[in-house]
């Protein structure tokens, strides 16, 4: 086969049990009701996320552990709102945590809460990696229920489960389950040099690993078809790095790997429909790109004319492990 298997350390056991209980308020309605009162909520506006400063200057996505029903009824809002917040299973002390969609005023949401509702493109580049994780699932999930209020089959609506990891539909008897859309990328090597390509919509100078959705088809399928697509080469090895969600476009599956090519058939034949520009850059040029902050504005507000995405994006993981593999 093309991949070669690679080992991925399992769960340490104390964080094992306490998914155990997250599986339970999965299943229980009532454990899960309870469980709200006592949790925390991420709080969201028409999905952009709540976020605020905190005294060190460090952009944070607050959890409000203030009962929420008291801020609706501040708001002069029906309480009940609050049952429509959605289970997000883990925080990193594993607390059930949940998210929370609110469409009401704005303002006075930012001021009771302490923060403001920011797009979530401008919160990814704000906040650190586990919080803009966090930030994403959340809108992932409160975005699926948000579109998937009616059966596909019957056009009946589906009603959730407490916890909202499943919606069914009465009616066709059909349970949805919240999907992410598979992706493959690949930073594509020839021995001595990597491939990196930007598309038109990526900030100024910002090259990045090729990515491609899949089909119904493996990912070495889509690997293969994808280079072959967008930058007319054959790919010769992969090997798996890391997985990420991903919450651009919406909520894609990114599948990070390794891929080798023959180093005696390298030539591009870049498909400008879909990328602006693909080139090999050399590990001199990768590690200037790496010792930069990201995004590497200058005074003036200018980007330099190459960079790397910041360490959210599992992309910079394959780019910097290809660095230290070429040490
Ligand atoms: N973290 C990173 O550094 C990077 C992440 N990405 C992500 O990888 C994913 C794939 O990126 P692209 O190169 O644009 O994909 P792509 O090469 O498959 O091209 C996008 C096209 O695929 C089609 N498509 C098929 N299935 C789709 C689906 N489920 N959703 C949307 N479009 C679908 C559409 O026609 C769309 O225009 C995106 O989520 C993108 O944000 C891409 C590059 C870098
Ligand atoms: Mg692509």
């Amino acid at each position: 086969s093309l991949f070669k298997p690679k080992l991925v350390t399992p769960l340490p056991f104390s964080t094992y049990v306490s998914r155990i209980y997250l599986m339970k308020l999965k299943e229980d309605d009532d454990a899960c009701r309870e469980a709200l009162r006592s949790g925390n909520l991420m709080l969201f506006h028409k999905l952009a996320p709540l976020v605020r400063r905190n005294k060190h200057g460090v952009c944070q996505s607050p959890r409000i552990t203030t009962p929420v029903e008291q801020i609706l009824e501040k708001l002069g809002q029906d309480k009940q709102l609050v049952n429509e917040a959605v289970l997000m299973s883990s925080t990193e002390s594993n607390e059930p945590q949940f998210c929370l969609d609110v469409d009401l005023q704005q303002n006075g949401m930012e001021m009771l809460c302490g923060g403001v509702f920011m797009d979530i493109r401008k919160a990814f580049l704000m906040l650190r990696t586990p919080d803009a994780s966090m930030v994403a699932k959340g809108q992932a999930l409160l975005r699926w229920h948000q579109t998937h209020g009616f059966c596909s089959a019957t056009g009946h609506p589906t009603v959730r489960n407490q916890s909202g990891s499943q919606r069914v539909c009465p009616n066709s008897g059909i349970t949805y389950y919240p999907q992410m859309a598979p992706v493959v990328m690949a930073l594509v090597s020839d021995g001595s040099r990597c491939l990196l390509a930007r598309q038109s919509t990526f900030p100024p100078g910002m090259y990045s690993a090729l990515a491609g959705f899949c089909d119904v088809e493996t990912m070495e399928e889509a690997l293969r078809r994808e280079l072959a697509e967008e930058v007319g080469l054959e790919v010769e090895t992969l090997q798996y790095s890391a997985s990420q969600h991903w919450p651009f476009p919406q909520t894609s599956f990114l599948v990070a790997c390794h891929a080798t090519i023959s180093p005696d058939k390298t030539e591009l034949s870049v498909d400008k429909a879909e990328l602006e520009d693909a080139r090999w850059f050399s590990l001199e040029e990768i590690q200037a790109a790496l010792q930069m902050k990201t995004p590497p504005l200058n005074r003036r507000s200018e980007l330099p004319g190459f960079w790397v995405p910041p360490a959210v994006a599992v992309a910079r993981r394959l780019i910097q492990e290809w660095a230290d593999q070429q040490q």
